[in-house]
């Protein structure tokens, strides 16, 4: 706690609002576990698995059955790594497209898709079938995209360059779509404290106002009946239940709970000055202590 009051007090004010215990302050400094999700586009589970085993110490994440911990950092001479079998992915954020659930034959929008790690999950559960269109608006950002897309070896996806709001003239197109917003990214500082040292208040108003554009654009993109999964890697209730509230509000669009074996902090239903509906309740909202993870909120939508 001492150490992040030094580096950003504002910061501190603020999240120590949200949550009071000290397992949240001690495990949003702690470096993360290091995990991966094997790549069965290019060969079988159990095969890659026991080729590693052979190695490392391989621990199943409860909430992904491709998803592993592993005692390892080092993927520079990792052969399967090279080879586009093992993705180095960190376990929370393995939730989003196992909520989104999409199936093969399926045309999925993944809005903000660089560097791919989520698009790649979803082409493994869509098994390279049906089309997933992988949007970012940062070119640079989408060349590691097409790189990684090559190396898993993903034959489903087209890719685009695009400020995501471009997709909301494709009215009721997409069976689902995945909205993995830019964020404050809270739940990164356990990788690294230059996250802490960028975090402002501004910042989190400046991403607030653009996830709701992303998320109205993203929301007239999908079919009725159609899944929209919203997520980021903060914890901020401006960037997370704010953001559902006024979808909730401006559309007509319902929240599903998600139900996977993990533990979670109850959504945030008063903030900074504002309430939000109980709708929320619905929403996944993950402390880096829940599970020894990043931090994440994930919101499941349907479009009725
Ligand atoms: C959280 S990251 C996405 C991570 C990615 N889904 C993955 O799993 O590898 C958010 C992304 O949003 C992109 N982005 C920022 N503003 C955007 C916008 N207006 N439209 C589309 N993408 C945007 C950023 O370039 C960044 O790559």
């Amino acid at each position: 706690m001492e150490e992040v009051l030094k580096i950003n007090r504002p910061f501190y004010e603020r999240y120590s609002q949200l949550d009071e215990r000290e397992e949240f302050w001690n495990l949003l400094l702690t470096p993360l576990r290091q995990s991966i999700r094997i790549n069965t586009l290019k060969a079988p589970l159990d095969y890659i698995k026991a080729r590693l085993e052979e190695r490392y110490e391989l621990e199943p994440i409860p909430w992904v059955k491709e998803g592993f911990f592993i005692n390892t950092q080092e993927f520079g001479n990792m052969m399967e790594y090279s080879l586009g079998l093992v993705f180095p992915q960190e376990a929370s954020s393995m939730i989003p497209p196992v909520v989104l659930d999409p199936k093969p034959g399926e045309l999925v929008l993944d809005m903000a898709a660089a560097p791919g790690a989520k698009t790649t999950q979803l082409a493994q559960l869509m098994k390279n079938d049906g089309c997933i269109i992988a949007n970012d608006m940062k070119k640079w950002r989408v060349n590691v995209l097409i790189a990684n897309l090559n190396r898993f070896g993903v034959l489903n996806t087209r890719v685009t360059v695009k400020d995501g709001v471009y997709f909301k003239r494709f009215e009721n197109t997409f069976d689902k779509v995945l909205l993995d917003a830019p964020c404050s990214s809270v739940g990164m500082i356990r990788k690294s404290f230059k996250f802490l040292n960028d975090w402002s208040m501004r910042k989190v108003i400046m991403y607030s106002n653009i996830q709701k554009k992303l998320i109205l654009a993203a929301y007239k993109a999908l079919k009725p009946g159609g899944i929209l999964v919203y997520s980021t890697c903060t914890v901020d209730p401006f960037e997370n239940e704010e953001i559902v509230d006024y979808l909730l509000r401006k559309t007509d669009a319902k929240l599903e709970r998600i139900d996977l074996p993990l533990k979670s902090t109850p959504p945030v239903l008063e903030f900074g000055g504002k309430k939000y509906s109980e709708e929320v309740k619905k929403c996944l909202r993950l402390h880096p202590q829940d599970n020894n993870t990043e931090a994440f909120f994930v919101a499941k939508i349907r479009k009725p």
